[in-house]
């Protein structure tokens, strides 16, 4: 099988990838790699969903919320930052933005005066370090290779820094066994109490929700699509009834079944 993540070789979704045991390829966007895995060109795909130091990677949301595919597998894997680069001269710090958020304090106090460069990914970052002196980048230190120094180790704001992935595959591989559920809703509405009725038929089934987000439709200001992980699988009748439920809050809108999968962390 081929997984599609994003590269070039050494990111996070790279190594978060080898969970899978598949051939890699790489694209230089989590909407890219979506795309792909819903065109059905790819077996899987591997994309970054939230870390706990920054939250939510908005633009694997909102793919999530566009194109169709199922969430089959997700993967927690700790992050490391080290800061790498031909040697200490450098005036740019070049990684993905949300290593660049990861290790705001850091940079703050250790570089006030460096330029930060939001680039595709760390491994982006690190390759424009190789390129140029003047670039540093924030990324897992086995990306220095043979010709970059590591500058500093374990620069994240906080110690324990972990990063969520998804493991997609086209819909139709959509699964309804495993122990959590993600869910995409788009309620098309506005009015007094429409959250808190979303969020009903869950606990009146004693489910409980791992994580509820908003983000907006796009459509209008204030409209929102809400993503939500429920822990409970998709073929349990209490899944299936809250989900009933929600269709019937959501008729001016959509229900997105993601799709029902496992906990695994690996360890890197
Ligand atoms: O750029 C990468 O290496 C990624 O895979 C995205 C990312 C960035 C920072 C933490 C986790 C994932």
């Amino acid at each position: 099988m081929t997984a599609v993540t994003l590269g070039p070789e050494g990111t996070y979704s790279h190594r978060a990838t080898r969970a899978l045991d598949d051939d890699v390829v790489f694209r230089q966007s989590v909407t890219d790699i979506v795309a792909a895995v819903a065109a059905g060109e790819f077996d899987r795909g591997v994309i970054p969903i939230e870390n706990s130091i920054e939250g939510s990677v908005t633009e694997s949301q909102d793919a999530l919320a566009e194109y169709d595919v199922a969430v089959v597998r997700e993967i927690v894997t700790p992050i490391r930052h080290a800061l790498l680069a031909q040697g200490p001269n450098f005036d740019t710090i070049a990684s993905h933005s949300q290593a660049l958020a990861q290790c705001r304090s850091y940079l703050e106090s250790e570089y006030p005066d460096a330029t930060l460069e939001a680039v595709s990914s760390t491994a982006q970052g690190v390759e424009y370090a190789r390129e140029n002196p003047s670039v540093a980048g924030i990324a897992h230190p086995a990306t220095a290779g043979d010709d970059l120094e590591v500058l500093a180790a374990d620069i994240q704001d906080q110690t324990s820094n972990a990063t969520r992935f998804f493991a997609l595959a086209p819909a139709s591989e959509r699964s309804e066994a495993g122990g959590k559920t993600s869910l995409v809703v788009y309620p098309n509405a506005n009015y007094p109490g429409l959250l808190l009725e979303l969020l009903e038929p869950f606990a009146d089934r004693d489910i409980n929700l791992s994580r509820v987000e908003s983000r907006p439709s796009g459509e209008r200001l204030g409209d929102y699509v809400f993503h939500m992980d429920v822990d409970a699988g998709l073929y349990e009748e209490r899944t299936q009834e809250a989900l009933d439920d929600l269709e019937a809050l959501a008729e001016r809108g959509w229900v997105r079944r993601l799709g029902s999968y496992d906990l695994e962390h690996v360890v890197d």
